[in-house]
């Protein structure tokens, strides 16, 4: 069965994001289908694009031009100075991303970066970023965000939150949901059978027994020691500064961090040219480069498409997987 297109959301466009749509378009456009979901006047037209009136005419265009579902915004796109004026498009972008994947019409959403401050600025966004607002918008309680490369995949548990607050924030319930949405979503897109998760431990050396704080022993242990009775591949809490090594990312499929640059600085330091972000326990795949906007380089013509066209061909993989499981 043919999968339906890929929706590429404009993201922010002051950013990087509308370049690095043209210079993915360049390099797959001859392997898989994508439509762009921006305004027209704000491409920096280095490529041909043609205008269409629903996803079913991005695979005729693909081949010659950038498919582009015309989005009107009120701002011009000023590479490096967000227009407030743009915020509320910027969201309703992605909120048409999601219903086009809800219906069917899209096969995944694949987001381009967007400014967390812009967005507040401009309209009061209440979420950290997109992971959140999918959730909303799919209707889901909790979901999962896991960055991936070739060599890694990392999760944290707790996301944008200031550091001080993570211990408090750092529930059983919390680390449970998160390892079942990891579990079931690399069953269910990544053909792991059953997924070997590591998981690290909060506190240096994982707590050395107590000596440097508590929860691993008291709160991770006993959510590990029920999923592992139940079958789960779970190894842990693990100290995590020697569990990112090479040999020792031999012995898991994906690593659960709790806090953000846990997870987040060995996968960038890794591969960031190439990592990929992704939602897991949404109804439809997303996916999205590992960067933000790189205001400093926008509207230069240097930005690296890597990470923006792995994120595209993941959304494609993911999406013919779970077509053929369902
Ligand atoms: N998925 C999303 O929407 C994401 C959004 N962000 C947002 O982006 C904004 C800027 O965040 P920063 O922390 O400055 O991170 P950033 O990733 O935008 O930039 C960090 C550094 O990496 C460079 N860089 C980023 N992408 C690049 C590319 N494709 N090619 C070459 N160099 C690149 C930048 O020039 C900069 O020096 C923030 O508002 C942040 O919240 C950050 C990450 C993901
Ligand atoms: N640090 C990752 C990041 O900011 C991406 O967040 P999201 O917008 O994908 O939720």
């Amino acid at each position: 069965m043919t999968l339906a297109p890929i929706a590429l959301t404009s993201g922010e466009p002051a950013g990087v994001g509308l370049e690095l749509a043209e210079k993915a378009w360049e390099a797959l456009r001859k392997e898989l289908v994508f439509f762009l979901i921006a305004d027209p006047a704000h491409l920096p037209g280095h490529v041909p694009h043609e205008v269409i009136q629903g996803p079913s005419e991005a695979a005729d265009v693909m081949p010659r031009a950038l498919p582009i579902l015309a989005h009107p915004f009120f701002g011009e796109a000023t590479a490096g100075q967000p227009d407030p004026n743009n915020a509320e498009s910027v969201v309703d972008v992605i909120s048409r991303a999601v219903d086009l994947a809800m219906t069917g019409a899209a096969s995944a959403v694949c987001t381009a970066p967007i400014n967390k401050k812009a967005l507040k600025d401009g309209t009061d966004f209440p979420w950290p970023g997109h992971t959140e607002f999918l959730a909303y918008l799919a209707g889901v309680d909790r979901v999962v965000m896991m960055l991936a490369c070739d060599q890694l995949r990392v999760v944290p548990t707790t996301i944008h939150i200031a550091l001080k607050d993570v211990p408090s924030t750092l529930t059983a319930a919390l680390l449970r949901e998160t390892i079942e949405i990891t579990r079931n979503g690399l069953q269910d897109y990544f053909g792991l059978q059953e997924p070997r998760l590591a998981v690290a431990g909060l506190n240096p050396h994982a707590g050395e027994g107590g000596a440097m704080g508590l929860e691993d022993a008291d709160l991770i242990v006993p959510v590990l020691n029920d999923l592992v009775a139940q079958g789960y591949d779970l190894s842990g809490p693990l100290p995590a500064d020697t569990m990112f090594h090479a040999a020792a990312r031999a012995r898991y499929d994906a690593a659960i961090c709790m806090y953000h640059d846990q997870a987040l600085i060995p996968i960038k330091t890794l591969d960031f040219d190439k990592g990929v972000n992704v939602t897991l326990g949404l109804p439809f795949v997303r996916t999205s480069p590992d960067h933000g906007t790189a205001f400093d380089i926008a509207g230069k013509g240097i930005a690296n498409p890597s990470s923006t066209i792995e994120a595209l061909r993941l959304a494609a993989k993911m999406a013919s997987a779970h077509q053929t499981t369902t």
